[in-house]
């Protein structure tokens, strides 16, 4: 879980087309050759130091190829590897190494030049993470002999990955080449975290975006806290392995929240029960670190075990339900399938059981974090189209409401300018109607209006009750409108009182057509419930503009006083208005 780059034979192609800078080329010397070991720790001299530099007791060294895990380890905690250096044209050479199990010395003839952990009395000393060493050497070195003497408790000891020799800006140009694409990667992963972890606070499916939410978060974590350059922003080597420890522990924990809910019973249970014991791990064993109780690197083998189980447990569990997920949930299976596969391979590497190389585990991070930004944007998009839809329904909607509403509004002011008891048009119409043809006449023309009133109706309501009144009031509604012109306007004003505005009619046309509707009044027989009313008869005043007033809207005063003169002169008659009255 230590390596992050890239077995650039298998994935050169697909890592050039995605990272093109993590192509560039240096030139170096690998020292994975010409090496001895020596099992134990070395006796020290006066002045401290090691024996073994300095005695030529050549049988008990044995050559290895490379500085790590020799043979015959027999539970021992100490070894010293050895190599002479190799001539060549340096400008300020460094020797990089990536990594050491787990502190180490390092001497360049019998001068230490390099130290990663402290030793103790007994040559002991705790874990102090897996940093890549940088090394700067003399540009001499070459026939020099350069010795390490290494303490490991855990499972490898020695080197570890690689030991090359370059100059030091090459060893910068390395280590950014390197870092570039697991740090977009990174990125992208933590930006997708923050996303689904916003989600999962708001949305409904809160454990699909937690499970999201963790997988990347943890993803982006392990890849940033195992990438090269996170040492150079920040040399604290054992809080990145803290980090990359934590980000590791958790992606099972993050798959399996996500998982859970796609299945059912049984298998949902299974599924819990899997990330609830990587969960216990997680918080278990970096517990244990953090308080001091046991070495962090120890925590990495035993879940590597754990992972390498659960992994393929969790895949046959999931295999034989697959045809009940739909195609999104397909590809975030295929995804991660392809994660866990680039997983359980660097792991293989770490623990020897593959040649040394670089997986590409940020790749797999990327591929599920693609095809979770993949779904997402078909959601969008789908979103998008419904929202379209629901909008010109909605368009639809409010269009056909807004028909509706006006037809009633238009009714409602029907209503308003109504009479309900006789249908004639009211007062309100009459003063908008009037006030208008007033001003039509003052530009030019005539204008009469006829006021008319019921004669002794409070009587007749007292004879014959208040419903014979409305009907004789509805009675006398309809026979004025039919003694008057289409362009004549018949109001109500209010109780048994009538108005009739007539645009560019006379005085003389407006008697005319009084005097008629006055004899119909006479010959009208009003009957209520079957029974006759008696005769109902009508008074009426008329004025006319311009002959009667200077100004149209004196009519209805002249009017007035012209029906108040037929009612005093013995009603059931017509007065037409004269200034004398
Ligand atoms: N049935 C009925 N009666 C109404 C209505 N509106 C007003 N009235 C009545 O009409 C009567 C009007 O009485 P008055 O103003 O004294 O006039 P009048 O009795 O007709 O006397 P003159 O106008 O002088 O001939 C009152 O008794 C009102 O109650 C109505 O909508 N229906």
């Amino acid at each position: 879980m230590r390596c992050l780059d890239l077995p650039l034979r298998l994935f050169a192609p697909l890592v050039l087309l995605f990272f093109p800078v993590v192509a560039a080329a240096t030139s170096s010397l690998d020292l994975d050759s010409g090496w001895e070991y020596r099992w134990g720790d070395s006796p020290t001299l006066e002045d401290g130091t090691p024996v073994w530099l300095v005695t030529d007791d050549e049988a008990a060294w044995q050559a290895i190829d490379f500085p790590s895990n020799p043979p015959g380890r027999d539970g021992n905690h100490h070894a010293w590897f050895r190599i002479t250096l190799p001539d060549g044209e340096w400008r300020d050479p460094v020797l990089y190494i990536y990594s050491i199990d787990l502190i180490a010395q390092a001497f360049l003839d019998t001068e230490p030049i390099y130290q990663h952990g402290n030793f103790d009395a007994r040559g002991q000393g705790p874990f102090i993470g897996w940093p890549w060493h940088v090394i700067s050497l003399p540009e001499d070195f070459g026939g020099r002999q350069l010795a390490f003497r290494v303490y490991s408790n855990y499972t490898d000891i020695g080197l570890w990955g690689e030991v090359r020799l370059m100059d030091r800006p090459e060893f910068f140009a390395m280590i950014l080449n390197r870092s570039a694409a697991d740090l977009v990667v990174s990125a992208f992963c933590l930006l997708l975290a923050l996303l689904a972890g916003s989600f999962a606070l708001i949305h409904q499916r809160r454990q699909t975006f937690a499970g999201i939410g963790l997988f990347s978060l943890a993803s982006g974590v392990m890849i940033l806290a195992e990438t090269q350059a996170s040492q150079l922003l920040l040399a604290t080597p054992l809080l990145w392995d803290y980090l990359a420890a934590a980000g590791y522990y958790a992606l099972p924990v993050g798959i399996g929240l996500l998982l859970e809910p796609w299945f059912t019973n049984r298998l949902s249970r299974w599924i819990r029960r899997l990330w609830q014991l990587h969960l216990g791990y997680l918080v278990l064993a970096l517990g244990l670190a953090l308080s001091g109780v046991i070495n962090l690197s120890s925590t990495f083998p035993v879940f590597d075990a754990l992972l390498a189980t659960s992994l393929p447990v969790l895949f046959a569990l999931i295999a034989g339900h697959l045809k009940r997920l739909n195609g999104e949930q397909r590809l975030v299976i295929a995804a991660y399938g392809l994660f866990a596969l680039l997983l359980l391979l660097d792991m293989a590497v770490a623990h020897g059981l593959l040649p040394w190389q670089r997986i590409p585990v940020s790749l797999g991070a990327l591929g599920f974090s693609l095809a979770i930004v993949a779904i997402s944007l078909r959601h969008y998009v789908l979103t998008q189209r419904e929202l379209i839809g629901l909008n010109q329904r909605l368009e639809q909607q409010v269009a056909d409401r807004t028909r509706d509403l006006q037809h009633m509004v238009e009714q409602l002011r029907a209503f308003s300018y109504q009479d309900p008891l006789t249908g004639l048009k009211n007062r309100r119409h009459f003063d908008e109607v009037f006030a208008h043809e007033a001003a039509s006449a003052r530009r030019g023309g005539a204008l009469t209006l006829v006021m008319l009133d019921i004669d002794h109706f409070k009587h007749f309501n007292d004879l014959y009750g208040h419903d014979a009144g409305d009907a004789v009031l509805t009675a006398t509604a309809r026979l004025i409108g039919e003694h008057f012109r289409e362009a004549d306007v018949v109001c109500r004003l209010g109780g048994e009182e009538f108005v009739v505005i007539m645009p560019g009619a006379t005085a003389q046309q407006a008697s005319e057509a009084v005097e008629r509707l006055l004899a119909s009044m006479r010959e009208q027989s009003f009957l209520h419930g079957g029974e006759a009313l008696g005769c109902v008869s009508l008074s009426c005043g008329i004025a006319s503009y311009p002959t009667h007033a200077d100004d149209p809207t004196e009519l209805v005063r002249l009017a007035d006083m012209a029906l108040y003169r037929a009612k005093h002169c013995g009603r059931d008659r017509s007065e037409t208005y004269a200034p004398s009255t």
